[in-house]
């Protein structure tokens, strides 16, 4: 059975069993999926298996038409310690090859995979709302949503162990702190930030006491998303994403492409007629997507 990461007292949408090791998946509410890294007792360091587990996973769940909203979180005492150290030293250190040519182009294979891994975040067109309680930083930039706990941490810890970031944070963390200074201070010298600096910097969104009522504010959160039409939903994570690396005509150009079909959608108008009567959209049957 699907293990469920987000406490007891949540109806439980049942679905095949996972094939996962890293990850635990399960469906703690309609339309919504929840992905848990799933190795408390290694501080869900990444393996080998995690890497090309969460690119199937999100594959999977981009083309799932029962999801409307993904939930990110870490089983056990924090959110992730980053690459699995251990693994690290077979898999990405010593790339095959005769000369130095072919080992090059072998590492940069390697590291184009990992990109991947963060990368189907972003690509999925679901929205990813991500609960942290102590975390490195790369996976989280490719999340939608940021939220934390007061206690939870997070480190660009790279330079402490010899290399610049290479799965994402050096180009996502600029746009989503204001504060180049500050983006080149935390990866420049890999020192913990605390959530309060976190919420103030822009890097989450909301801070919440403890994990458990994090997990229950993400599933609201998640909730409040899934209930509206997916149309929109999607619609809305994809430009914003393409608007954030475009110019704003670029943005708008891409905006009227999407929207001279989308806008025909049914959805508006059954979420017009019920914004006109007061309704909330949630109380709408959205076909699925
Ligand atoms: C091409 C791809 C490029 C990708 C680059 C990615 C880079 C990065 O992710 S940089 C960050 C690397 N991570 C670290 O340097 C963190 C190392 N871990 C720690 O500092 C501490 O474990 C931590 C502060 C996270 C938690 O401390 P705590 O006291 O709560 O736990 P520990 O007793 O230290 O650990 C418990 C067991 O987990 C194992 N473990 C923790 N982190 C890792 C890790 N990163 N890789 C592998 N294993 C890890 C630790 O060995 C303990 O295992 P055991 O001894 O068997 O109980």
């Amino acid at each position: 059975m699907a293990r469920s990461g987000c406490g007891q007292g949540h109806v439980l949408f049942r679905r095949p069993p996972s094939p996962y090791t890293a990850l635990a998946v399960s469906h703690p509410a309609e339309s919504v999926t929840h992905v848990e890294l799933h190795r408390p007792e290694k501080r869900n360091a990444m393996n080998r298996a995690f890497w090309s587990e969460m690119v199937d996973c999100f594959n999977e769940i981009a083309a799932d038409p029962d999801c409307r909203v993904v939930l990110v979180s870490g089983a056990g005492k924090i959110f992730t310690a980053g690459i699995d150290l251990m693994d690290m030293a077979g898999d990405v250190l010593q790339p095959e090859g005769d000369d130095m040519a072919r080992r090059s182009w072998n590492m940069k294979k390697i590291i184009t995979k990992y990109q991947e891994t963060f990368s189907v975040i972003e690509k999925c067109p679901k929205p990813v709302v991500v609960a942290i309680h102590g975390a490195c930083v790369d996976l989280i930039t490719a999340c939608d949503i940021r939220l934390c706990t007061q206690d939870a941490w997070f480190q660009v810890k790279e330079v402490d162990i010899g290399l610049a970031a290479d799965v994402g944070t050096l180009q996502r963390l600029p746009k989503v702190i204001g504060s180049r200074s500050l983006v080149n201070e935390l990866a420049l010298t890999a020192r913990k930030m605390f959530a309060d600096e976190a919420k103030s910097s822009g890097l989450v969104s909301r801070v919440f006491a403890d994990k458990e009522a994090m997990m229950a504010g993400a599933l609201q959160m998640a909730g409040e998303i899934a209930g509206r039409s997916p149309v929109a939903v999607q619609g809305t994570k994809i430009n914003l994403i393409y608007s954030r690396d475009h110019s704003v005509a670029e943005g708008l150009d891409y905006m009227a492409n999407w929207n001279m079909s989308m806008l025909q959608t049914e959805d508006v108008m059954k979420s017009a007629q019920a914004s006109m009567e007061k309704k909330s959209p949630k109380t709408i049957a959205f076909s699925k997507l």
